[in-house]
């Protein structure tokens, strides 16, 4: 019988060598900073900058933002946690505040927030359109003219797995021809509460009103917000939603998250795409035209803390959605809260304090996981595929009505 712990279970931190987290703090992020370092003929004072965020990375201590870093981000950070932990090593605080501090430092390394030439120039963007220009981006938006032909319920569950497997950078439209890989992906979910997520978003009927709001939370740029466009502009076109809010990431953040510059990039993607993702495109273009789709960036999506501590304009936001869709695993962390769960912990007890009705889209790339039932925890165990937590070949659809 699975129950929740009286405890809340232990935060992860990365001062354990050898595990998951350690590994990304010790040896992800100084590979980040080195392929920034390459991305752009940054100057001497930028290099600068790189070079020491690199050297704090090894045996160094957090800091409190720079002395010239606008007064409200050093007040936010401030209380999001710099003034309890500057001084401490990145490795012994909680590990979703490390990388998220990291990736912040990283654009004052870089001169994001200027003033100067730097400014507003995304160190990650080189790789984010190089995947958008790929030829495996052409062949996925391809495949969507396959698409046309299957029945709408059909299409819906195909849009909804290009979405989900899009977090692995890996979209999923073969459904019905490619039986091979859409089986292995369907077994691949360790939980799916798909029905429940579209009880919740009833397709209404042609010329009547649609009152339904998606909030979709979105993850990474390039080939995973491509499907989560595609299934936004599906979802209003089948009537399922008359509203949708797109939250990305008010600057670059955890390399590829999304920001509006990368909406607006991957839209004029679609839209130059030509076929069935053009049409998706159009739609989704007018939709932004008209206020049916809106795009918010709120400084709280790229706070170092879980959503319990989401401030009280964003629980407002949130409350008035019919549901809000969470993508990917940094999203997923933030909304359980970033801990070593027992997995069969259930989904709608660690999500209770969000404010609506909540869907997690998730593939497997870190520790957390909750909602599991004891048997899949025991056949995943006994898979004898070790990293089934964090290899990203695992995704579930998780939903608190
Ligand atoms: O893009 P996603 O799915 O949010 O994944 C980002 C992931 O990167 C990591 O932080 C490692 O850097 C994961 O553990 C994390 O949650």
């Amino acid at each position: 019988m699975p129950d929740t712990p009286p405890e809340p279970a232990p935060v992860i931190l990365g001062d354990e060598p050898g595990s998951f987290p350690h590994s990304v703090l010790a040896e992800r992020h100084p590979a980040i900073l080195r392929q920034v370092g390459e991305a752009f003929p940054y100057d001497p004072e930028r290099r600068a900058g790189l070079d020491a965020l690199l050297a704090s990375c090894a045996d160094g201590a957090i800091e409190p933002l720079p002395d010239a870093a606008d007064p409200a981000d050093r007040r936010r950070w401030a209380e999001w946690g710099t003034d309890r932990y500057a001084g401490r090593s990145w490795f012994d605080v909680p590990w979703l505040w490390a990388e998220s501090h990291f990736y912040r430092r990283l654009l004052d390394a870089v001169g994001y927030f200027g003033p100067g030439p730097w400014q507003g120039v995304d160190p990650f963007r080189p790789a984010k359109l190089a995947e958008l220009g790929s030829p495996e981006t052409d062949e996925e938006l391809a495949a969507l003219d396959d698409l046309a032909g299957l029945p709408a319920e059909e299409r819906t569950r195909a849009l909804l797995h290009g979405s989900l497997w899009g977090n692995r950078a890996d979209l999923g439209f073969r459904l019905s021809g490619n039986g091979a890989r859409t089986e292995d992906r369907v077994r691949a979910l360790v939980a799916d509460d798909s029905d429940v997520l579209w009880s919740l978003l009833p397709p209404s009927a042609p010329g009547t009103p649609v009152p339904a709001t998606l909030c979709l939370v979105a993850d990474n740029a390039g080939r995973e917000l491509v499907p989560d466009l595609l299934l936004v502009a599906h979802l209003l076109a089948e009537g399922r939603i008359g509203r949708a809010v797109l939250h990305v990431k008010p600057h670059p953040y955890y390399v590829s998250d999304a920001t509006p510059a990368d909406v607006l990039d991957a839209l004029r993607r679609l839209v130059a795409a030509g076929g069935a993702a053009a049409s998706y495109g159009e739609g989704l273009w007018t939709a932004l035209t008209d206020g049916r789709v809106t795009v918010r960036a709120h400084p709280f999506s790229c706070a170092p803390l879980p959503y319990a501590d989401m401030p009280g304009d964003l629980r407002a936001e949130f409350a008035s959605a019919t549901v809000t869709v969470l993508k990917g695993d940094l999203n997923y962390r933030r909304l359980v809260g970033d801990r070593y769960w027992p997995p069969t912990t259930p989904f709608a007890d660690v999500t209770g304090y969000f404010p609506g009705p909540v869907a997690a889209l998730r593939t497997l790339k870190s520790d957390v996981i909750t909602g599991l039932t004891a048997r899949t925890e025991a056949a995943l165990e006994a898979s004898g595929e070790r990293r089934w937590r964090t290899s990203g070949t695992h995704a579930l659809i998780q939903v608190r009505g």
